[in-house]
């Protein structure tokens, strides 16, 4: 079952004197999507570490179904929240299968008991990413995208109620970009992601939060917020808008400003 979360008044930097990201506050309700968009360098990535409870916060407080994660141990968050990051892993020597498996350890007893439900919560996920090919080819082997494909399937077998991707749609072509959004945009969880690609962002979003500079210069629905003097505010370019034919979406394109 998906969890809301609440985020207020975020505050996080390496040291004092410096935050990157500064007085960032809103809610996700339970079940819905939330995309983060931003240009390079706008505190995206730094606002999602301490959510998923890894830059513990300098001020404010995340709520992940009304409990406070930096006060609950990490055990706990791991079953809560799962998590699929930009830098693809390194070459580990595992298995896909194993890789993949790697999601069942915060239900494990110890790191290398497995049950039954496991190894078949594993092969269903397999299944459903198209992985069952691969499945006993070591995980390093894989391309860019077959890689992505197995992370996405360990943060599934996690049974999250919460799951943060940091740009999954990086190494994908666009059949598989658009079966992320569309395995996202089914999935019984809340979902916080942050995307380069405005059309993809459009397409998947219940409410967009745009930041520059650290902090928060719009949030809200999609037509709201994804506005071509948002994108100009928040990417210095310039967007032409138009609506997707079926579904009424925001869809642009690009150009430098003049
Ligand atoms: N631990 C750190 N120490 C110092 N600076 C940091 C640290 N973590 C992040 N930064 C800086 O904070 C800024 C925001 O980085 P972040 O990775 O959050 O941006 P982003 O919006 O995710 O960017 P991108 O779209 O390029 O992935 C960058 O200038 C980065 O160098």
């Amino acid at each position: 079952m998906a969890v809301d979360v609440t985020v207020r008044d975020l505050c996080w930097g390496p040291h004092p004197r410096r935050r990157i990201i500064e007085a960032i506050s809103f809610d996700v309700p339970a079940g819905s999507t939330t995309v983060i968009v931003g240009a390079n360098g706008a505190g995206k990535s730094t606002l999602l570490r301490s959510i998923y409870r890894q830059n513990r916060p300098v001020a404010g407080q995340v709520l992940v179904g009304g409990r406070d994660i930096w006060q609950m141990p990490a055990r706990d968050v791991s079953r809560l929240i799962a998590v699929v990051l930009q830098e693809i892993a390194p070459d580990f020597a595992f298995t896909v299968r194993e890789v993949v498996a790697m999601g069942r350890i915060p239900y494990r007893d110890s790191l290398f008991s497995r049950s039954t439900t496991d190894e078949a919560i594993t092969r269903q996920a397999l299944a459903d990413f198209e992985l069952a090919d691969f499945a006993h080819r070591p995980f390093s082997g894989l391309s860019g995208g077959e890689k992505q494909r197995a992370l996405l399937a360990r943060a599934i077998v996690q049974q999250p109620r919460l799951i943060v991707l940091d740009e999954p749609t990086n190494h994908l072509d666009i059949r598989h970009q658009l079966e992320v959004i569309d395995m996202l945009r089914r999935l019984d969880l809340t979902v916080l992601v942050t995307l380069h690609d405005l059309n993809l962002a459009a397409a998947l979003a219940d409410q967009v939060l745009v930041m520059r500079d650290g902090r928060i210069c719009a949030l809200g629905p999609p037509q709201a917020t994804l506005t071509p003097e948002t994108i100009r505010a928040a990417f210095d370019v310039q967007a032409d808008m138009d609506r997707h034919p079926r579904t009424g979406r925001p869809r642009f394109s690009f150009d430098l400003l003049p």
